[in-house]
């Protein structure tokens, strides 16, 4: 059985992806951050100023097309959303962010029912797309993932903004490889210095979910919760989930419900890691996903955001 993983590792198919943004060796090193490449919003003052050319996705609450600007022919990324399935604080959160691991708002519209954002287009789509063509990714590629999010969240949780729902399909790739956070459909602003109640976030993914986000009163996600930890664990099952190629918390053979889930995440031992992951590797996901710690911990959850990080960053 070894011996058949440590192959089909090998056999990791060559990703499509461009060399990470960071190499493999500032992944350990943890060098500064790459230059912000924002580019400057065009002026896109109404949706007739843009050309539909295809459906990139669909989404729970819409549609999300690939349109050109009529007078500057730039390609952009438009979400459709019906205003009855308004995400809670995806407008505000989007006007308030500004970062080169975040997926760029350009305008926001609005026309008859639907709220329309203008998105800085992501060529190669969606983690989850790029997993599906290439099953596997290698750990040097792999890392490069990590660090872009970590540093999304860095800018996210400084701005006192919990994702909660980090998952492939809201990690996109642009044509440069580089990988940014979407979708703020469930995200939250946490209030001043007193943190919310963590259980009030609005449900993300199960399956990513922690165990605090998943079971609140259990974990220590209740009072004096913050929600931060939760993104951060998200973002160790999307990592170990890249390099084994499928859903690392349970089976390949295991249906995904409910039951099964809140088991593997809330009472399994920690997830087993590939053999031919590094040593770096194996100890950034178990920062991320500390199964088993005393309950008391988890309260103070925003350790594990810094462990993580630092780990990364060394
Ligand atoms: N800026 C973008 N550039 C390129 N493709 C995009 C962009 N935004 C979204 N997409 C594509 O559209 C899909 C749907 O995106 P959307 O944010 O609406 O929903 P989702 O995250 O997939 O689902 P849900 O909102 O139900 O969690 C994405 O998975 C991605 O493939």
């Amino acid at each position: 059985m070894t011996a058949v993983r440590k192959r089909r590792h090998q056999q990791a198919l060559m990703v499509s992806l461009p060399p990470p943004l960071i190499p493999a060796a500032e992944f350990r090193h943890g060098n500064q951050l790459p230059a912000s490449m924002l580019a400057t919003s065009p002026d896109i003052g109404n949706l007739s100023d843009l050309e539909k050319l295809s459906i990139l996705g669909h989404g729970s609450g819409g549609i999300v097309y690939k349109v050109s600007h009529r007078h500057t022919s730039s390609v952009f990324a438009l979400k459709v959303l019906n205003t009855s399935a308004i995400p809670h604080h995806e407008e505000e959160i989007l006007k308030r962010v500004n970062s080169p691991f975040i997926v760029q708002c350009h305008a926001v519209l609005y026309k008859d029912d639907d709220l329309c954002f203008v998105m800085e287009h992501m060529e190669m789509g969606s983690l989850h797309d790029v997993l599906l063509a290439n099953r596997v990714l290698m750990e040097v590629v792999v890392a490069g993932v990590a660090r872009c999010v970590l540093h999304g969240l860095q800018y996210l949780h400084g701005m006192q903004i919990v994702h909660g729902d980090i998952k492939p399909s809201n990690l996109l790739v642009n044509a440069k490889g580089d990988v940014k956070i979407a979708d703020f459909g469930v995200s939250k602003v946490v209030g001043g210095n007193a943190m919310d109640d963590v259980s009030d976030i609005c449900m993300g993914t199960c399956a990513y979910m922690s165990p605090e986000r998943f079971d609140p009163e259990r974990w220590g996600g209740g009072e004096g919760g913050d929600g931060f930890a939760g993104d951060v664990w998200s973002l160790g099952v999307v990592v170990l989930e890249c390099l084994v190629g499928h859903y690392p918390l349970i089976g390949t053979e295991e249906t995904p419900d409910w039951a099964a889930l809140m088991l593997a995440i809330c009472f399994k031992e920690r997830p087993e890691m590939p053999d031919a992951a590094s040593f770096e590797f194996c100890d950034f996901v178990g920062s991320s996903l500390p199964m088993r710690i005393p309950e008391q911990l988890r309260t103070h959850s925003q350790c594990r955001y810094m462990l993580a990080f630092m780990i990364l960053c060394e």
